[in-house]
């Protein structure tokens, strides 16, 4: 991805201030909570009988954050990212985003969302599928047209910007989906299992350039993941999740520091984490 000569001065600004190079680095939690969820609970009517997919969940995730929601399947990953998101209701407790309800926060643009799958219109080249959400909110084509730009750096995909989704790779199309989410400069980025399908190396090198991006923009990030090193390797928090119905189990700090080269996953300390995460895993499953 870019050098920080190449960032807007916003954003230069950003990186180079030491207190939000070391908010990244540590599980620091600061000012207002980006994400405030007390007693959340969701029961999914069905035709066969109700499904409790979350049960008393309480989180708070603050601004700069990396945060992922790990768990067995089923556990209601998903569905927490999505009452954050506003594309589930939940059917008890309360949950404010930014300040708001869910709904208003999607009203007023506070996040952006990125799938399992990229989720790009075939029809629709890199940039027009970039420009996607710039245009539902009206925003004029020159300005458009440097936020394509913009986006197209930050994920390393310069010069792509006319192919068509099926002409790139899937990491390639996993990182146009994460500019188009960006596009219209969110603090909050919530990211479903969005490596999942990719080979390891893809997957690895994407984790890189995503904890760089993080770390340029400042992003809150919540992030959905089934992959132990994953959650460890990126994370500021890790939310251990039980299975259905979903709940908290365990929240672990990952204080790895900032500067966290793929190798750091053979360092004592990244193992210790992992380990512990795993237990949490064991223990909230009740294999035992
Ligand atoms: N719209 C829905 N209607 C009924 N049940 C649902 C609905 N959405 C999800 N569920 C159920 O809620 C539970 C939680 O699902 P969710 O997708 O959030 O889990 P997950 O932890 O993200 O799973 P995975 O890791 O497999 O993606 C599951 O049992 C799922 O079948």
């Amino acid at each position: 991805m870019r050098p920080s000569e190449n960032l807007p001065s916003s954003r230069r600004e950003d990186i180079a201030s030491p207190d939000k190079r070391d908010r990244a680095g540590e599980p620091g939690r600061s000012g207002a909570p980006v994400i405030a969820a007390r007693g959340l609970d969701l029961v999914f009517e069905t035709a066969d009988a109700p499904v409790h997919a979350l049960k008393d969940i309480d989180l708070e995730i603050c601004r700069g954050e990396f945060v992922s929601l790990i768990g067995p399947s089923g556990c209601g990953k998903t569905t927490l990212l999505r009452v954050i998101a506003d594309l589930e209701r939940p059917t008890g407790g309360a949950i404010t985003v930014n300040g708001m309800s869910p709904d208003e926060a999607r009203r007023a643009r506070a996040y952006g969302y990125v799938f399992q799958a990229a989720a790009l219109y075939p029809w629709r080249t890199i940039e027009k599928n970039i420009a996607l959400p710039l245009e539902i909110m009206g925003i004029d084509r020159a300005e458009r047209q440097r936020r394509i730009g913009e986006g197209l750096d930050l994920v390393g995909l310069s010069g792509f910007g006319k192919k068509f989704p099926w002409q790139l790779s899937g990491g390639m199309q996993q990182r146009a989906s994460i500019a188009r989410a960006l596009s219209f400069d969110p603090d909050l980025l919530l990211m479903d299992e969005p490596f999942g399908a990719l080979d390891e190396i893809v997957r690895d090198h994407l984790n890189e350039e995503l904890l760089k991006l993080w770390a340029k923009t400042d992003k809150t990030i919540v992030f959905v993941t089934h992959s132990i090193p994953e959650a460890v390797f990126l994370s500021t928090r890790i939310v251990v999740m039980s299975p259905r119905p979903g709940r908290i189990h365990e929240i672990i700090d990952c204080d790895l520091g900032p500067d966290r080269p793929l190798d750091i996953r053979d360092t004592p300390e990244f193992l210790a984490i992992a380990h512990r995460v795993r237990e949490g895993l064991r223990a909230g499953h009740g294999y035992d």
